[in-house]
């Protein structure tokens, strides 16, 4: 018996054919699934994309474990009422939507049974679309794992570090740096900071890429040096655990009687990863306007239509603006794409306030918007012979090509902010 999981560091690199064992010789050397596998351990192949996907995008895993996935109980329905999949049931309104925080519970609640639908888009079932979720968390999951049939998570941290125990190993992240956890890969998550909170993009399309640099060159935006998956690490610990599954996007629990994160050895590119926001490398104009928003690129999912994601995560980083008669924060517009919007730390340079770290605002399709009254009217008399250097922010978007449709929780929430649109009620009529 090994005791619970401990962390082995990391490997670096996007999307790279990664070997990694815990215990030396658990490996195959030369082959994926010899007729006996070291150490008495079984061989379980995990794709990520369909066999036959352009080798440039092919993503699976090989696993070497203890039991196969397949030894687990029946599944029957497990009622979380908060994650919900029923974007489309009311009708979706052009409205401007703003939210505070989502309170931290009071009641001890952990990850899974923490998670809060603000809304989405397409289906699992088409493989395109994204949920878009909050988590507010005050314990571990102990003796609870859990894993997404429908797609993979991208978990942005608000409060609280993250530990999550995955089958292929350990991910620890902090507010500023995210991880994504791909479609089926069970883990458990702990709370080494207590009380949690942060923001999670669930895929259903395309898996998430490093976007394409054209005329910027070999080097940019996230580097992919930077991306971090785990080294192998697994526990043997038997007992009464439940397996928590997100499928067709309702909940699922089947009884467990090991745990699943006991993969002592694996290779692939298909894994979870980490990521620090603050190595982002970010570009933006030298001579004179804002630039848009795809400058800021992290990583995308794109969909049929080249050029068009089905998701974008982009982020607002500490930068300087230097640009010359221009007006220096984000522009008005109108797009058709739909922006919902978070703020890890610091404040947001279209904002003066209203917009704290742990909100959210949602701009779907063509819904105009841009800096509140008091940001306009202070970039429109700046002096832009000095640099603004935007120090201590980190706001991020999930832009998508369809309309987020918010869950009917998320529009009659305590904590929806009803005022929102008196944020712009300043910009009068200066027309001369
Ligand atoms: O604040 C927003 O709405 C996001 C955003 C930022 C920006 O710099 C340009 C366009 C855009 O939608
Ligand atoms: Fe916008």
């Amino acid at each position: 018996m090994s005791p619970a999981i401990t962390a082995r560091g990391y490997q670096s690199g996007f999307g790279n054919e990664f070997a990694t064992e815990a215990v030396a010789g658990a490996l195959p050397v030369g082959q994926n699934s010899p007729q006996k596998v070291a150490h008495g351990l079984y061989a379980e192949q995990l794709t990520g994309t369909a066999f036959t996907a352009p080798r440039g995008s092919n993503r699976r895993s090989w696993l070497y474990r203890i039991r196969p996935a397949v030894t687990h109980g029946e599944f029957t329905p497990f009622a979380q009422s908060q994650l919900q999949c029923d974007f489309g049931a009311q009708p979706a309104s052009p409205n401007q939507l703003r939210w505070s925080p989502l309170p931290l519970p009071e009641l001890p609640t952990d990850f899974v049974e923490g998670l809060y639908t603000m809304g989405g888009n397409g289906s699992p079932d088409a493989h395109a679309g994204v949920g878009i979720h909050l988590y507010a968390a005050n314990r571990d999951m102990v003796g609870r794992y859990f894993y997404n049939a429908d797609g993979e998570l991208l978990i942005v941290p608000q409060l609280g570090a993250l530990r999550l125990l995955t089958e292929l190993g350990v991910i620890e992240i902090e507010p500023q740096q995210i991880a994504v956890i791909p479609r089926g890969v069970r883990f458990r998550v702990e709370l080494p900071d207590g009380p949690s909170r942060g923001y999670i993009c669930e895929n259903y399309g395309a898996l998430l890429k490093l976007p394409d640099l054209g005329p910027i060159g070999s080097n940019g935006l996230a580097n992919p040096r930077d991306f971090e998956t785990p080294h192998a690490a697994f526990e043997d610990v038997d007992g009464d655990f439940e397996l928590i599954a997100k499928f067709e996007g309702r909940l699922w629990r089947a009884p467990i009687d090991h745990s699943p994160l006991d993969v002592v050895a694996w290779h692939g590119n298909y894994a979870p990863y980490r990521y620090d926001l603050r190595r982002f490398n970010t570009i933006g104009s030298i001579s004179y306007d804002h630039p848009d928003p795809s400058i800021f690129l992290v990583l995308h999912s794109p969909s049929d239509t080249p050029g068009t994601s089905n998701m974008d995560f982009a982020i607002f980083p500490p930068r300087w603006l230097v640009a010359q008669n221009t007006f220096r924060p984000p522009w008005f517009h109108r797009n058709i794409a739909s922006e919902f919007m978070g703020l890890v730390h610091g404040a947001y340079d279209a904002k003066a306030e209203g917009f704290v770290p742990g909100g959210a605002s949602l701009h779907n399709c063509m819904s105009g918007h841009g800096p509140d009254a008091p940001t306009f009217d202070k970039a429109s008399s700046a002096d832009l012979s000095k640099a603004d250097v935007i120090k201590d922010t980190m706001a991020f978007m999930f832009e998508t090509r369809a309309v987020i449709r918010p869950t009917a929780q998320a529009l009659a929430a305590g904590h929806r902010q009803g005022d929102y649109q008196q944020c712009w009620n300043g910009l009068r009529n200066n027309f001369r």
